[in-house]
């Protein structure tokens, strides 16, 4: 996991060469690597879609998971982050912590991963151990223990000194493929200045090891506390694979994976200090007892073979025409073919047991998040035992829910645009790719604009909705138009407003009646939905399947907000009164409250809330002007520049609607040498004059 461009791809075509399991080395650069297999990645040279990888080094089995780093597919990285055992936070060593590493390193911490940083990039022109090092202390706020030094930085990096047992790593400059390096004890005789330097960080390092585990602290204090230079490497290692688990540190390497130095030892350390699947003690798992149960994390759709579902199999096992059952989708499906994922190619397997990945075939209805086990009753059995562990903050769930694994959330869509297929025709096939692509990636909303009944696309950010066009045409061969991209923006009202309405009407021998009175206010916290609330009278005598009634249409009219048709929020409403006929049907109830309801939000002051996004910019001092001249035009608002190495790094928030297209107007500005990040804030109340800009654009346009 890691920023964009740090060189995760690069690392792991590495990974899978010296592993054996690529015969020649892949390149970003020339688009041939094996985990960016869709057509747009080696286009793009990026990684959209993680890829699970499995492959084996030195008697271990590790399944490798290639997460996305640019901004736009944080859910896809917050899927794959959270199958994982362990993690290997890559770093370019010139840039140390960017924008993205912190998301993800978040997203990491939210899950409880242990971690390792390697930090890439050594060769490059800037690179600096320090200083990457100093960034993950104080961004990261983690503590690193390096356990390796670098021999030269730049230009000059050859190898890595390895603290742990004070070996030096030499990579043969002439080596192609980086297979050949040597790996020697350092000397009094030959290296008495590094054999210094690498002692006291040695020391240094079963100091701090000993800070975090009382049992290394006793071991240390015990036998070795009158020289350090005894203790076996092995009891070091042990410790700080101890520490790594409990995440009160995080170990540190180094190389440069496109020279193809340090990815050997990144593999040790991997088998090394991150978990095996048993260590991870994952409270639900002693609810299943053995029996299956697996987390659904990813789906292709394959022309051939439909829809191939990645399973993390958290325990039991699964086997080829194994039936089983969806918790979430509450449905038994059965297993046609099991694969071994490995990056575009699948290996066909008899079965597969807990800890691995693997790849299915014949699953057609479970979708992206969903947990899969062995049967409806092994599900009740799990959910009885969970029950009696008296799981309190469970209790209130339903039983499905008590199951599932904990959800990844969906952030909301912050761009949308229409999409139309080149003729009528094409619809049902664009609705199928539509369809299809929804199930892989639950961050694409699909909608349908009630008004022109034209198909609407909601994503995370402009490379996402191109990403989407692209496959469509690729992959459905359909070639779509897609009208102008929008910001998604939301509406809310300022006061208080009430409205009565009265529904009168006879359809065939049955007369449908209601007359609601409702309250509409603007609420202090911020929530999605609205509030709904009853006043006492009408609570009295309503019925659950007219309350339904009247919940479905308040929700259905805060879709559409009076100003734009965006949907309002942060609202509050209360029923003071509802008369129902009897033998009115709830389709009119609801229809009622809604009309009702649209009429008040339509007498309140409202107010347009727009999406705030949080901008970080790294640009040369030099173009660090006009690049603050332009964020000032576009209503950006700066909090702070900070100083990384010759750079400096612009902090700061800008709406979204003045930041569309940004990357061509910054590679503008700054002859291509800046980079930046954009994540979404929150919404934020639009001023009256901006608000009244955009409602005349608008109605322009309409
Ligand atoms: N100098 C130098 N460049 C590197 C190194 N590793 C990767 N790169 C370059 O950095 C760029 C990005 O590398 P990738 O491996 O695609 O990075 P990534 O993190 O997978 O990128 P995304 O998947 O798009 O997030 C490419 O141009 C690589 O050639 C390295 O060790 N040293």
């Amino acid at each position: 996991m890691a920023h964009i461009d740090a060189g995760k791809t690069t690392t792991t075509e590495r990974i899978l060469y010296y592993s054996g399991y690529t015969r020649s080395l892949g390149d970003v650069d020339d688009g041939d690597t094996v985990t960016d297999f869709m057509a747009q990645e080696r286009e793009r040279g990026i990684t959209i879609q993680s890829a699970a990888v499995t492959f084996d080094w030195k008697g271990y089995r590790i399944n490798l998971i290639d997460t996305p780093g640019h901004v736009d597919f944080t859910l896809e990285v917050e899927r794959c982050l959270r199958v994982l055992d362990g993690a290997v936070a890559v770093f370019d060593a010139s840039a140390g912590v960017e924008a993205q590493t912190l998301t993800v390193w978040r997203q990491a911490d939210k899950h409880k991963i242990p971690r390792i940083c390697f930090l890439n990039k050594m060769d490059k022109t800037g690179a600096s151990f320090n200083y990457a090092v100093e960034s993950i202390r104080e961004k990261l706020k983690a503590k690193p223990l390096l356990l390796q030094l670098p021999i030269g930085e730049g230009k000059t990096f050859k190898g890595v000194v390895d603290v742990v047992s004070k070996e030096k790593l030499l990579w043969n400059p002439n080596s192609d493929d980086g297979k050949d390096f040597e790996r020697k004890p350092l000397l009094e005789m030959s290296d008495p200045e590094l054999l210094k330097e690498i002692t006291e960080a040695r020391n240094a390092l079963i100091e701090q090891v000993a800070d975090l585990d009382d049992e290394f602290a006793d071991l240390v204090l015990g036998e070795f506390s009158e020289n350090f230079d005894l203790l076996p490497a092995e009891k070091l290692q042990t410790a700080v694979h101890r520490v790594t688990l409990a995440q009160t540190a995080v170990p540190v390497l180094c190389g440069s994976a496109l020279k193809n130095k340090g990815v050997q030892p990144l593999l040790d350390a991997i088998t090394m200090y991150l978990p095996s699947p048993e260590e991870r003690n994952l409270e639900f798992l002693q609810w299943y007892k053995g029996d299956l149960c697996a987390l659904a994390f990813k789906v292709l759709h394959d022309k051939q073979r439909g829809p191939l579902v990645f399973l993390r199999i958290y325990s039991g096992m699964i086997k080829p025409q194994l039936a089983i059952h969806n918790i979430n989708g509450n449905c038994t499906e059965r297993i046609s073919r099991l694969l071994l994922p490995f990056a575009d190619q699948h290996v066909e397997i008899p079965s597969l047991t807990a800890g691995n990945i693997a790849l299915t075939v014949g699953l057609k209805h479970t979708t992206t998040g969903d947990t899969i086990v062995s049967s409806k009753s092994s599900a009740l059995a799990a959910c009885r035992r969970a029950e009696r562990e008296g799981e309190k903050k469970h209790r209130q769930n339903n039983e499905a829910e008590r199951l599932l694994l904990a959800g990844v959330e969906i952030p909301e869509p912050v761009f949308f645009c229409t999409i139309e297929p080149p003729s009528v025709a094409k619809q049902p096939d664009l609705d199928h790719a539509l369809k299809c692509l929804q199930r892989e990636d639950p961050s694409l909303k699909v909608k349908l604009d009630p008004d022109s009944g034209q198909t609407i696309l909601c994503g995370m950010g402009e490379l996402h909705i191109e990403i989407i066009h692209d496959r469509i045409k690729r992959e459905y061969g359909l070639e779509t138009y897609l009208g102008p991209l929008q910001v998604a923006y939301r509406e809310t009202i300022l006061n208080s407003v009430r409205a009565t309405d009265t529904l009168d009407r006879t359809l065939g021998d049955r007369r449908h009646l209601v007359t609601v009175e409702l309250e509409a206010k603007s609420l202090e916290t911020s929530s999605l939905l609205p509030v709904i609330e009853y006043a006492a009278s009408v609570a009295a005598d309503l019925s659950q399947a007219s309350r339904e009634a009247v919940e479905n249409g308040l929700h259905s009219a805060c879709l559409q907000g009076p100003l734009l048709g965006s949907p309002i929020q942060d609202v509050a409403i209360t029923l003071h009164s509802l008369v129902i006929h009897p033998g009115t049907s709830t389709t009119m109830i609801s229809a009622c409250v809604s009309r009702c309801l649209q009429k008040a939000l339509k007498k309140a002051d409202k107010q347009i809330l727009e999406p705030l996004m949080n901008l970080e910019v790294t640009v040369t001092r030099d173009y660090l002007s006009p690049v603050l001249a332009d964020l000032a035009q576009r209503r950006g608002n700066i909090q702070e520049i900070q100083t990384r190495q010759d750079n400096r790094v612009v902090i700061g928030f800008v709406p979204l609607a003045e930041i569309m297209g940004y990357s061509t107007v910054l590679r503008t500005l700054t002859s291509g040498s800046a980079t930046f990040a954009l994540e979404l804030s929150n919404y934020q109340a639009m001023n009256p004059q901006d608000q009244s800009t955009l409602l005349s654009q608008r109605s322009g346009l309409s």
